[in-house]
């Protein structure tokens, strides 16, 4: 039997075979030359459409611990109120760190108070001054009660908490030869520089570190992936310890020793030691709060996408007519990708990590990181202001304040970057305020700040203007300063201040693309 051909009944491929069998070789001929015109138009508007839909990048730059991460934790807010909603098992496990290297930075002070009063005094000493140490303590040694010893000795299994976290968080990063993120104790008779910090690479899934491991039990919490029966729980034990840990915080000798080596453990880093009794309950769920200031440090870069909606606002004729087209283009929601990257330099002197990499010009730069860094439409660059009386980590010796500059005058300069947006958001400023209040004095540490105001208008103005000085001075093309006030672990302010730098970004990209 013949099956009849698809084609046969096809009204249409039969008027076309007849159409054909009846064009002259001519006929033919102008019909590809129009068809290849057609594809030709297609072919350009497609890529036409192509340039237009590039996705929007923004690059967040700073040194370490300046908000880059808090600030894509924000833009992941802004994308979606259920951001953090598969990763707070994750979270919860950091934060728990976070509490327990604030615990280890008291008891290793505390430590160091032993070790110093073991030493006899001079007068007392046989064999007289040479014997002893250099004392970083004010004379007397504040005391250490046996009953601080044995707060001391019940808080010893939280160490083990920290490992077992820190394997199950990062085991890559297990040998990062990383030096704490707290308040370096160099002072110390016995300084300790055993406080890793807890580093992920861009590269691990640390994420899903415990969401794989809680997949089939049925106690897991479904909303946030957390299996509070867990036996294996860190909770469990740091709940345990709550007690005592609330007692060692709000201990007067421990305040004093803390005060005595200038350390404000309530502005470092990943702080949670004033909701000890919240973070340790045994059903706690980290808030988007918690998350945002919970300290993870970066290593390597990470790219994110969003599609992100812009209202541009409109003001004037120009901007209605940028709207209209905005409209018709379809363009109120883009594509961003949004790159962040580690900030600490490495740990040899001068070598610096990922920061520089972007300063190094092509073909130098490694071929891998090109895409992150070719067509950047705008770099949000974080300078925290609260690290005027603060050296790095990485180098005791560099102040942080002083260091930002730098960073910023080398952003400010690099010809590369002259097509760049640059937006300065002068971080940390509920840091600044707090310092400024409890009477930490900004010229000690900014000499040339003189006997102006110790308030917060007063500094945060005047750097300012010394970040835009460099901005105006160094800059190869005359470029506008955008700068921002910012606290970016509160949720809000950053909301409003982001929505306008998204809006300020995707007009300047579509005047780029010559659509205004
Ligand atoms: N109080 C306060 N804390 C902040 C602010 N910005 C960031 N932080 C906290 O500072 C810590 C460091 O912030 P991150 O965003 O991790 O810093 P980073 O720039 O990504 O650092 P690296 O990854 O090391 O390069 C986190 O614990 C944040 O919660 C701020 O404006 N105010
Ligand atoms: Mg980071």
């Amino acid at each position: 039997m013949v099956r009849p051909s698809v084609t046969d009944d096809d009204p249409i491929t039969r008027a076309l075979e007849q159409f054909q069998e009846s064009e002259t070789p001519q006929q033919r001929a102008e019909a590809k030359a129009r068809s290849d015109a057609i594809d030709e138009e297609i072919n350009r508007q497609r890529q036409a459409e192509k340039r237009e839909q590039k996705p929007i990048k923004v690059l967040l730059l700073g040194q370490s611990e300046s908000g880059k991460s808090t600030t894509l934790k924000n833009f992941q807010l802004i994308h979606s109120n259920k951001a953090f909603k598969n990763e707070r098992a994750s979270w919860r496990a950091v934060i728990q760190l976070n509490v327990v290297r604030s615990i280890r930075l008291i008891l290793n002070l505390m430590n160091a108070v032993q070790a110093a009063s073991a030493y006899p005094s001079p007068d007392s000493s046989p064999i007289g001054e040479s014997s002893r140490p250099p004392s970083p303590w004010p004379e007397p040694i504040p005391v250490l009660t046996p009953e601080h010893l044995k707060l001391k000795m019940r808080l010893l299994p939280l160490f083990q908490v920290e490992e077992s976290l820190l394997r199950r968080l990062s085991p890559s990063s297990a040998n990062e030869p990383e030096a704490t993120h707290l308040h370096p104790v160099t002072n110390l008779p016995n300084p300790s520089r055993t406080t890793k910090e807890i580093s992920i690479h861009s590269t691990s899934p640390w994420k899903g570190a415990f969401g794989r491991l809680l997949t089939g039990r049925t106690s897991v919490d479904s909303n946030q992936g957390i299996d509070f029966d867990d036996p294996k729980d860190p909770g469990v034990v740091l709940h345990n310890c709550s007690e005592d840990m609330i007692k060692l915080w709000n201990d007067p000798t421990v305040r004093s020793l803390l005060a005595a080596n200038q350390i404000r453990l309530e502005d470092t880093s990943g702080f949670f030691l004033n909701d000890l009794e919240r973070v340790t309950a045994l059903k706690y769920v980290p808030s988007d709060d918690d998350i945002l200031k919970a300290r993870l440090k970066t290593i390597g870069v990470s790219e994110h996408r969003f599609v992100l909606k812009s209202g541009i606002s409109t003001t004037s004729a120009k901007e209605d007519s940028l709207l209209t087209k905005v409209r018709e283009g379809n363009l109120l929601s883009r594509d961003w990708r949004v790159y962040d990257v580690g900030g600490a330099r490495s740990l040899v002197r001068g070598n610096f990590s990922t920061f520089f990499l972007l300063l190094i010009p092509p073909p130098s730069r490694t071929a891998a990181w090109a895409p992150y860094f070719e067509d950047l439409d705008a770099i949000i660059f974080l300078a925290p202001l609260s690290g005027f009386d603060q050296t790095l980590v990485e180098d005791p010796e560099v102040n942080r304040l002083e260091d930002s500059m730098l960073l910023w005058k080398s952003v400010v300069s690099n010809p590369l970057l002259k097509q760049t947006n640059l937006i300065l958001f002068l971080n940390k400023c509920d840091i600044l305020k707090a310092k400024l209040e409890a009477g930490i004095q900004f010229a000690h540490s900014v000499v040339s700040y003189g006997d102006r105001p110790n308030t917060f208008e007063a500094t945060s103005d005047y750097m300012k203007k010394k970040f835009a000085a460099i901005h105006r001075q160094r800059s190869p093309v005359l470029r506008t300063f955008y700068c921002h006030f910012t606290s970016v672990t509160d949720v809000s302010s950053t909301f409003r201040i982001l929505d306008n730098v998204k809006d300020l970004i995707v007009r300047q990209n579509l005047t780029n693309s010559h659509l205004v």
